[in-house]
């Protein structure tokens, strides 16, 4: 580790019986912490690593906690060798996320309900809801639904000035479908009380278990359904045989959850329903309320929030069993900047617009800076600053140049060593106009620096996805006659349109990928009348892909990662079972003529796999993000999280004044759930998400902390209040910042 703990870390580590409860500030080594409390049970106290469960809200997060855990235990091996003749058996650990879990746990009793049963994923998801669920596939039969939960799927006509549905615009509806049901799920939504409620309520509630049926009759389960089915285990016999241990299975004894924060009231029942029948009720949380920014995937503050109270009325137990520790010191950023991003967010306790106070946990203590910098160094430089500009092109070339001028004069070593921040990486915006982020790119290569921005919502534009698609369609809708003979859908037309052109376009330039595609062509119209295709979907992706220029291409790190994805969601689709147990995946010939794939097959093909692209590739992503040397990474604030960098960048966005999906469906449900909210206001609940995205974004820097705006956002009331150190004008800044110029020239190079 190379460092020493502080008080606070070490009482978490040493912490024994009872719930623990840690409130952990940003760059204060929450992850670390609970890495170490893990070993020293498993190593100091002897417990088994099978009696500990270990779980966090990404599968990202997930891995990272194990593999620490793997390379300290290496580590004690080699320092202590008397360690390697004992019996531990570290890899048991139970960790992961939840629902992996849950699967795992499930698989191994045996659980006679969960047999045979297969957990999808998000994109296998959607294509079943796609298929399966008619309040998705015909949407306009729904209008009273719909109309009420316009907000998932409405889009704004400024001709019209109103928010419209388009009910042909499947793949929207497919997203909205899951969002409600994943909703009324996660919020633990009594589905007999939702049928007493409005007609809406009542036929949502009907499609709902008409979804959890299909789902059940296919024997499959969603992240979200999985916990369903794991509360129920958790009541049958294996569950208490699994918590009381039983044959080579030693008994439950500890529950560990990091990022508590984000946790939803699905799981809260689950790691309180553990808890309650192991000893001690050691349940250890361990998370921040204030970075807490899942709301819209049904992460629920008021878990972390109310942990003690919860913890009384479901143990039993008096309130001073909770032992509660904050972790305080804050190691990754400069002083200056903790001050600021720690009076930003406390700024907001008594706003009476935000209702910050009741939203984060009482008594919460000030961040200290503990971050080890030499004085002079401190002093020195100004460690927060920002650019103004009129426009976002002036401001992207500013940034640029500031970029540029960090790396010649020495202050970064690498470019990586900057990140910028913002709320969608898009280099498009909806007009079709470069946005900040395009503009950046350009700005950047004007200076010969390239950027790094693989979760760019372009995924479609990119040439080596329209180039794979391309040539893909030009095999299995050789002139796409059934695309344009059939289908309705304006934007899949014109999305595969495109695709297909490229191809036609470029397929000179590449022969092998040429002979490729017209020896299929040539193949397919040999094909009997209703025969099968030999090679799936994928199998004709991988071909595509051992040609040139993809050969090349799977070189680089944002292709690459493009490339990948696009095979995952062909996969995906491939797996997802239908009424006939044949795959999607494989490709139908007409029934009636030779040589032609079914149409059928093309419009359902172009209907849910295509309709995905076009909505559902989000750039809130969340794997492991390799960030390479040599360019400027571009990230989502969500895909910065649990990150450091020197230099942060953080745009700072027009917000629209209205209340986010999350905070709204919260309300929407809140009297048909048990689950107690602190506020049912959205809009009060959207100020706090905003805020809480900026504390985020802000408590990501080390060294310096950049805020970027165009001037017509600081002339904007509303946002004032948003960006907090703005309160009335920019000026107010300076309190902070001192002067607009650059970092000053004597900035020491960053270590
Ligand atoms: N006691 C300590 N002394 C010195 N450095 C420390 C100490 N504890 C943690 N650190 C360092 O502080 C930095 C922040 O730690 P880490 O990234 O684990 O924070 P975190 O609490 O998970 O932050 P966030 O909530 O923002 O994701 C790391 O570089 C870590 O090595």
């Amino acid at each position: 580790m190379g460092y020493k703990f502080n008080e606070e870390q070490k009482n978490s580590v040493n912490h024994k019986d009872n719930p623990l409860w840690v409130v952990a500030g940003p760059g204060s080594g929450k992850t670390e912490v609970l890495v170490v409390r893990t070993l020293k049970l498993i190593f100091v106290d002897g417990v088994n690593p099978k009696s500990i469960i270990l779980t966090t809200f990404t599968k990202k997060a997930s891995q990272n906690l194990f593999d620490r855990i793997i390379k300290y235990s290496t580590k004690l091996y080699d320092l202590y060798p008397e360690l390697k003749g004992s019996s531990i058996e570290i890899h048991s650990l139970r960790v992961g996320t939840l629902h992996s879990l849950c699967n795992d746990i499930m698989k191994e009793y045996k659980y006679t309900d969960y047999e045979n049963y297969k957990l999808i994923n998000e994109i296998e998801n959607y294509i079943f809801v796609y298929n399966y669920c008619p309040i998705a596939k015909y949407g306009a039969r729904y209008k009273e639904i719909w109309t009420k939960f316009r907000c998932l799927v409405g889009r704004y006509d400024k001709d019209l000035c109103c928010q419209i549905i388009d009910y042909k615009n499947k793949a929207r509806l497919t997203s909205a479908t899951i969002t409600l049901f994943n909703r009324i799920i996660e919020d633990k939504v009594n589905i007999d009380k939702l049928k007493n409620g409005k007609i809406y309520h009542k036929k949502l509630a009907e499609e709902c278990e008409k979804y959890l049926e299909k789902l059940e009759g296919f024997k499959l389960c969603t992240f979200s359904t999985i916990q369903l089915k794991f509360i129920d285990f958790l009541n049958s016999e294996d569950g208490e045989l699994f918590l009381s241990g039983s044959g080579y299975n030693p008994p439950i004894k500890h529950i560990m959850v990091d990022e508590y924060q984000d946790t939803n009231p699905i799981q809260e029942e689950i790691y309180f329903k553990m808890a309650k029948q192991i000893e001690n009720n050691n349940l250890c949380v361990v998370g921040d309320d204030d970075q807490a920014m899942y709301r819209f995937r049904g992460g629920t503050v008021e878990c972390m929030v109310n942990f003690d109270k919860t913890c009384v009325e479901k143990f039993n137990i008096p309130i001073d069993k909770i032992n509660k520790i904050f972790l305080k010191s804050n190691y990754r950023s400069h002083p200056d900047i903790v001050k600021y991003y720690d009076d930003y967010i406390n700024s907001y306790k008594y706003t009476k617009d935000v209702e910050m106070e009741r939203a984060r946990v009482k008594d919460k203590p000030q961040l200290v800076a503990k971050k080890e910098m030499d004085k002079e160094t401190i002093d020195n430089y100004l460690a927060l600053n920002y650019i103004e500009k009129e426009d976002d092109e002036k401001l992207a070339e500013e940034v640029a140049n500031t970029i540029k001028y960090f790396k010649d004069n020495d202050i970064i070593e690498d470019y990586s060593q900057c990140v910028i921040l913002i709320k969608s990486t898009r280099e498009i915006d909806y007009n079709g106009n470069d946005s900040f982020i395009g503009h950046i790119r350009q700005k950047l290569l004007n200076n010969g620096i390239d950027i790094y921005n693989p979760r760019s919502k372009n995924f479609l534009n990119q040439e080596e996805i329209k180039l794979a698609l391309g040539a893909f369609i030009s095999i299995v809708d050789t002139d796409i006659s059934v695309l344009e003979n059939n289908l309705r859908s304006q934007p899949i037309s014109n999305e595969v349109v495109k695709w297909y052109e490229e191809y036609q376009n470029n397929k000179n330039k590449y022969p092998e990928l040429k002979k490729y595609v017209d020896s299929s062509v040539e193949k397919l119209k040999t094909m009997e009348e209703g025969s099968f295709i030999n090679s799936s979907i994928e199998n004709i992706l991988y071909k595509i892909y051992a040609c040139y220029p993809f050969t090349e291409w799977l070189n680089d790190e944002e292709k690459s990662y493009r490339l990948a994805k696009l095979t995952n969601l062909f996969n995906s689709y491939s797996t997802i079972p239908t009424e006939n147990l044949i795959s999607k995946g494989s490709i139908s010939i007409d029934g009636h003529t030779k040589g032609k794939v079914d149409v059928k097959w093309l419009i359902e093909f172009y209907g849910s796999l295509v309709g995905h692209f076009l909505g559902g590739i989000d750039d809130i992503e969340d794997e492991e993000i390799t960030i390479p040397e040599g360019k400027v990474p571009i990230m989502t604030v969500h895909q910065a999280k649990g990150l450091e960098f020197p230099f942060v960048f953080v745009y700072l966005q027009k917000w629209q004044n209205k209340a986010n999906d999350g905070a709204i469906l919260e309300r929407e449900f809140a009297e048909f759930t048990d689950f107690k909210r602190i506020s049912t206001i959205p809009r009060k609940k959207t100020f706090q998400d905003i805020i809480r995205f900026h504390y985020v974004a802000y408590s990501r820097a080390q060294y310096g902390l950049i805020h970027l705006w165009t001037s017509d956002i600081i002339d904007k009331k509303n946002n004032h209040k948003l960006y907090g150190f703005i309160k009335e004008h920019p000026n107010n800044l300076k309190i902070y910042i001192k002067n607009t110029s650059y970092f000053k020239n004597n900035i020491n190079k960053i270590n």
